[in-house]
């Protein structure tokens, strides 16, 4: 019998044999007969697979070489551990066998797996989580499939113990803890520590060795497939997902990280800093939910390209397929056009699903709608009506296991991406930002089901009338789950479907999210570029400090504080919010609305561009659909923040100002200041602008003045702004080809819904900005339910309103009761007090009527 110290003599030669051919001297089949005489027939059969795996990470192909040469040589022999795990399969085939025909039971009486028609695909199945016979398995070529999909517990759902092994076996020295223990290290794979020799991991190792035999690619079974994961962060309901499983061969699950792709062309902080650390999390989170699956993903930072790194992990794996979902930034779409037709090319089959949006923006057509409306959701809900169905299909469950590849690229650390930085401080102390962050989200899949059901339980009930309350989680709280495709929209819609409370409200939000993604396809400078000419001239101020003011939530207003700390605390804020910052900056500070847009790409956790840029857009004044009101930044807290809690929260040094005056510290008295430990300019600001109803005057007028400066952008008839439409858009309207007219240098521009407050002001320049009566301040919805609080603050704050709203009803009450007696409508109110005229002559948007201009 050897002694330990011969064998680790025998051993420390065969390693130094391996440098050898590591370094190129030797070739596999001469190290292969020189380890055999080494270690003998025996010992070459029990160790050898072992010494040699460490070349499977940095050696992939030299390693496989080896384990063909091994099995070649060994298969022949008897007692030879291939046949042993031939016959350990099966075995496992025939218990698999039992079980499935004892579980046939079971099977049926499952609820039937809404994910998919049965095809009897092994995808499918898989993905539904329905057992997998072996016959199917077997009949796909692919051993490494037995392993994987064996649901030893007969539960539907892969053994604890399996899983764990494979995620194990998968992932070396990265599990060496478990599966589970993934630190910001969590996706690399440690060289390393493959080539321990701790007895301990004895057991782990055979295992591995098992899943290596069975899975070693023999030149007919199918290649891997690389599954690019970009935004779809997701296992359920993931087409690209089981797509790549239905390409039969090993699963290898990649993210590449190239910040220059994502930037695209102009000004769009694609990926600001919270949105960043949210991308981190997500990716720790799905890298633990495929190990879950015996997976793990591979992430990769780019160094020149995106297309060069998936050339290059095409060639370490021998990759034939690039599967991805696609995405639908006009600047990332070109970049992977360009991709996928190099990588065909060169012989790799790619394949793009679509599921980031319900609807494929280069689907909706306004052909049969006309052009009316534009910009607005019920216009575009109406093209996606016209348009031939895309086919919304029904969710898809999410796999069970993933089939693994026999090596596995290298990757770099998750934590190399450089997606959660954090700066440190002179004293080498971190500044940790995202603390907060952190403690508000779960980032992961399950956390999104989490929020989901949350809503579902609650505030879905008060979705459709007090979704604009800023102290209550009335929303779905979704957004950044949706934005990195953690939960898909089409998920969303049918789960919100089958909700036993369905407000119209909430469906139509994931209509306004395509929407975005419709202009974007259709403009792609949304992010920088004012869509309507004239106002890329707009007078907008340089005040600096007015920005940081508003930025760090100190500019004396308290809602508006309240918001924009909150914003920068948890990376979020509540849609209402959103509109009352942005009217804040715009209509009230004059900064420009890009400012805005890029404070909110910085910190809002689920900063999308095409969203922001539509909904910044919209606010400052040239979006295509531009708002038709201005919040009043006191005002409005009677809606979102009636009680002052929201204000408490984020602004605790306002806690003990009584309710009434919470939203207008600067009217308490200096006595009740006092008591409630407030010193305005101390330990809250004053205002950094006091004349709010100036302000908006001057707004006014100066969009008067652009628009009278540039009159060719707006039509005569009804004083509408004209934007220049894309050719795409031309070409539907006319419903012909108009690639002459266009070339030559004809530009067509259309009227779209313009601010009835501007066209007065248009109309009749020399008018007191403040007798529009049009005036599109918004003084808080006062006809939504309200709490005793409100009703008595209305009486006591807005008594015009209140009165204004009383004589509205009388009107309303008096036109009724002349139309019952056959009388004509009363003459419409004239003067101040109107504010939503009966009869306006501007509101008409011309539909459809194409200006050419020259
Ligand atoms: C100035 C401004 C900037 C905005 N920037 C973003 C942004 O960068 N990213 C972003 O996701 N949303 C943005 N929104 C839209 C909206 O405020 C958020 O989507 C919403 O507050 C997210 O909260 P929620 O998930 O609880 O929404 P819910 O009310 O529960 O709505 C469900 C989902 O519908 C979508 N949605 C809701 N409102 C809109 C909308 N107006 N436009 C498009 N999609 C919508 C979102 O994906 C949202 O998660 C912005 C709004 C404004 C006014």
């Amino acid at each position: 019998m050897m002694s330990s110290r011969d064998e680790a003599k025998l051993v420390s030669q065969i390693r130094r044999e391996m440098r050898e051919l590591v370094l190129g001297r030797q070739d596999p089949e001469e190290f292969f007969c020189r380890s055999v005489s080494v270690l003998g027939h025996q010992g070459a059969q029990e160790q050898l697979l072992d010494l040699i795996e460490p070349l499977v990470f940095e050696h992939a192909e030299v390693h496989t070489r080896l384990i063909t040469i091994f099995l070649d040589y060994f298969a022949t022999q008897a007692h030879s551990p291939v046949k042993k795990i031939e016959e350990e399969e099966l075995e496992l085939a025939l218990a698999l066998s039992l079980q499935e025909m004892r579980g046939s039971e079971w099977v049926a009486s499952q609820p039937p797996s809404h994910a998919q028609p049965h095809d009897g695909s092994y995808a499918q199945q898989a993905a539904g989580g329905v057992r997998v016979s072996q016959r199917e398995v077997l009949s796909h070529g692919n051993k490494a499939s037995v392993m994987c999909d064996t649901d030893l517990a007969g539960d539907g759902r892969v053994s604890r113990e399996s899983t764990k092994q494979r995620a194990d076996t998968q992932s070396g020295s990265l599990c060496e803890a478990g599966p589970c223990s993934c630190s910001d290290e969590g996706v690399r794979v440690d060289l390393n520590s493959n080539i321990s020799d701790n007895p301990k991991s004895s057991r782990r190792r055979r295992q591995r060795k098992k899943n290596q035999l069975a899975m070693t690619q023999s030149p007919s079974s199918p290649r891997p497939a690389l599954l690019w994961f970009r935004r779809d962060l997701r296992l359920i309901d993931n087409p690209a997902l089981i797509g790549s499983l239905e390409v039969g061969g090993p699963v290898i699950p990649v993210f590449l990280w190239s910040p220059d792709e994502e930037e695209g062309p102009g000004v769009t902080v694609a990926m600001g800093g919270a949105s960043k650390y949210w991308l981190h999390h997500a990716l720790l989170c799905l890298n633990q939910s495929l190990e879950k699956l015996g997976s793990h993903l591979v992430t990769v930072k780019v160094e020149r390209s995106s297309l060069e790194s998936l050339q290059s992990l095409a060639a370490e794996t021998g990759a034939s397929t690039v599967l991805a979902t696609a995405l639908y930034e006009p600047w990332l779409n070109q970049r992977d056009e360009l991709v996928f037709s190099s990588l065909e090319r060169q012989g790799i089959k790619c394949q793009l699903y679509h599921s980031y949006c319900l609807r494929h923006p280069s689907s909706v057509s306004t052909e049969g709608v006309g052009l009316r409306g534009i910009g607005s959701v019920s216009h575009f809900m109406s093209c996606c009506q016209r348009s031939p169905d895309s086919g919304l299909g029904t969710p898809l469950d999410a796999p069970s296991c993933l089939p693994v590849p026999t090596t596995w690229p290298q990757g770099c650390a998750l934590s190399q991406l450089g997606l959660a930085r954090m700066p440190h401080r002179k004293d080498g102390t971190v500044v940790d930002w995202a603390a907060n962050i952190r403690s508000s989200w779960d980032f992961s899949e399950d956390g999104a089901q989490a929020r989901l059901d949350a809503f579902f339980q609650d505030g879905i009930y008060r979705y459709e009338k007090e979704s604009c309350r800023a102290d209550a989680p009335n929303t779905s709280s979704l957004s950044p789950y949706l934005h990195y495709g953690q939960i898909s929209p089409r998920w969303l819609l049918w789960q919100s479907r089958s909700a036993r409370c369905r407000p119209p409200k909430f469906q139509r939000k994931l209509a306004w999210r395509d929407l975005a993604y419709w202009q974007l396809s259709l403009f792609p400078d949304l992010p920088w570029e004012s869509l309507r000419p004239p106002y890329k001239a707009l007078r907008w101020s340089s005040e600096h400090t007015h920005l940081k003011a508003w930025q760090r939530g100190r500019t004396g207003y308290p809602l508006v504080d309240a918001s924009m700390r909150q914003l920068w605390l948890t990376g979020w804020m509540n849609n209402y919010m959103r509109h009352v910052v942005a009217s804040f900056l715009i209509a009230y500070l004059h900064l420009p609305w890009q400012e805005g847009y890029r404070w909110f790409q910085d910190t809002l956790v689920d900063a999308d561009v095409a969203i922001d840029a539509m909904m910044w857009q919209n606010g400052g004044m040239c979006g295509l659909d531009h708002w038709n009101f201005v919040m009043h930044p006191v005002s409005a807290a009677l809606t979102c923040d009636p009680c002052g809690a929201f204000v408490r929260r984020w602004c605790p040094e306002l806690a003990d100002l009584p309710d009434e005056l919470i939203h207008k510290p600067w009217q308490c008295p200096t006595s009740l200041l006092r008591r409630a430990g407030v010193v305005l300019g101390g330990n809250y600001p004053e205002r950094i602008v006091t004349d709010l109803e100036e302000r908006r005057a001057q707004s006014l007028q100066d969009v008067a003045a652009v628009r009278k400066r540039f009159g060719e952008y707006v039509d005569r008839r009804s004083g509408c702004d004209l934007v220049p439409l894309p050719d795409r858009l031309v070409k539907e309207a006319l419903g012909v080809g108009m690639g002459d007219l266009v070339h030559s240098g004809g530009r067509f521009l259309l009227p779209v819904i313009t601010r009835l407050e501007f066209k007065h002001q248009t109309h009749d320049p020399d008018s007191d900005a403040r007798a529009n009566p049009y005036s599109a301040v918004l003084r808080g919805y006062v006809s939504r339910k309200r709490d005793e609080t409100v009703a008595f603050l209305n009486e006591r704050d807005f008594t015009a309103s209140v009165m204004n709203e009383s004589a509205q009803r009388r009107d309303r009450q008096e036109r009724d009761q002349r139309a019952l007696e056959g009388l004509p409508r009363p003459p419409a109110p004239r003067g101040r007090g109107r504010r939503t005229p009966s009869k306006d002559t501007f509101s008409t948007v011309p539909g459809g009527v194409l200006v050419p201009h020259g």
